[in-house]
């Protein structure tokens, strides 16, 4: 079983994401990490974020950048938004993707293009929103826990321009797909938010008369 987690930045789709990993008992890949690691990769090395060729480059040796704290900072959002628009960068990305979701016994995949382009044909599809403003106060209180500098206008701006940006490229654009169900937690706590995803879930895997 596949379950496709897609949505804007700091929707909840990760907290989510995990919920549904562990209540189906499967593997789940945040997608967005590898997005993050190639940006820390191009962070580091001095890299120009406008440049296809040496984002590129930068998808190489990932993995010790999963882990790196590092990669939740703002800078490394913000590049993380500028070097997906790349189709190069997204075809780099794509395999480890594919294979994930494709592996024996299914697995659970959270990002912004899971629905459209990674697992289509996913056995459930949620859409997860919330307000900007929500978004972007969840987002400065996670940053503050990391201890990571968190101004609200300031990630409000990020959050929104990086949205901009993902919604509007031509490759993979973050949007809803077709089959997949809208789950917006503005108004949703956390197990809230988990407890409801669930129900969609099982809600698309066994549909009313099904
Ligand atoms: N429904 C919710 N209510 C309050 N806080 C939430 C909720 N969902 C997630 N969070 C918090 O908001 C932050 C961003 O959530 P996360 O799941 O990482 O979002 P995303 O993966 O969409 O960026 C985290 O600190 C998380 O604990
Ligand atoms: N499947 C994905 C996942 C992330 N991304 C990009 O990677 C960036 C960081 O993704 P993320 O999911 O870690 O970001 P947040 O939603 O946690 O803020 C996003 O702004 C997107 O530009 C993408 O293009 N496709």
């Amino acid at each position: 079983m596949v379950i496709a987690v897609d949505g804007p930045a700091a929707s909840g789709k990760g907290t989510i994401a995990r919920a549904l990993a562990m209540h189906f008992d499967l593997p789940h890949m945040d997608t967005g990490a590898l997005y993050r690691a190639v940006a820390l990769n191009l962070w580091r090395w001095g890299g120009d974020p406008g440049s296809e060729f040496e984002a590129v480059r930068a998808c190489e040796d990932l993995a010790a950048n999963l882990d790196d704290p590092e990669l939740r900072s703002e800078p490394v959002s913000e590049i993380a938004s500028r070097i997906s628009v790349y189709p190069a960068v997204r075809e780099a990305l794509l395999r480890r993707q594919r294979d994930f979701a494709a592996q024996d016994g299914g697995a659970v995949l959270d990002g912004r293009d899971i629905a459209t382009v990674i697992a289509p044909d996913a056995d459930a599809k949620l859409f997860v929103t919330a307000s900007a403003e929500v978004r972007a106060q969840r987002r400065v209180r996670e940053l503050l826990e990391r201890d990571m500098p968190g101004h609200y206008d300031d990630v409000l701006n990020d959050l929104l321009s990086r949205d901009r940006r993902d919604s509007g490229r031509d490759t993979a654009p973050l949007t809803k797909a077709a089959d997949a169900v809208v789950l917006d937690t503005s108004n949703l706590d956390v197990d809230q938010a988990r407890a409801e995803a669930i129900r969609l879930v099982e809600q698309q895997l066994s549909p009313a008369g099904g």
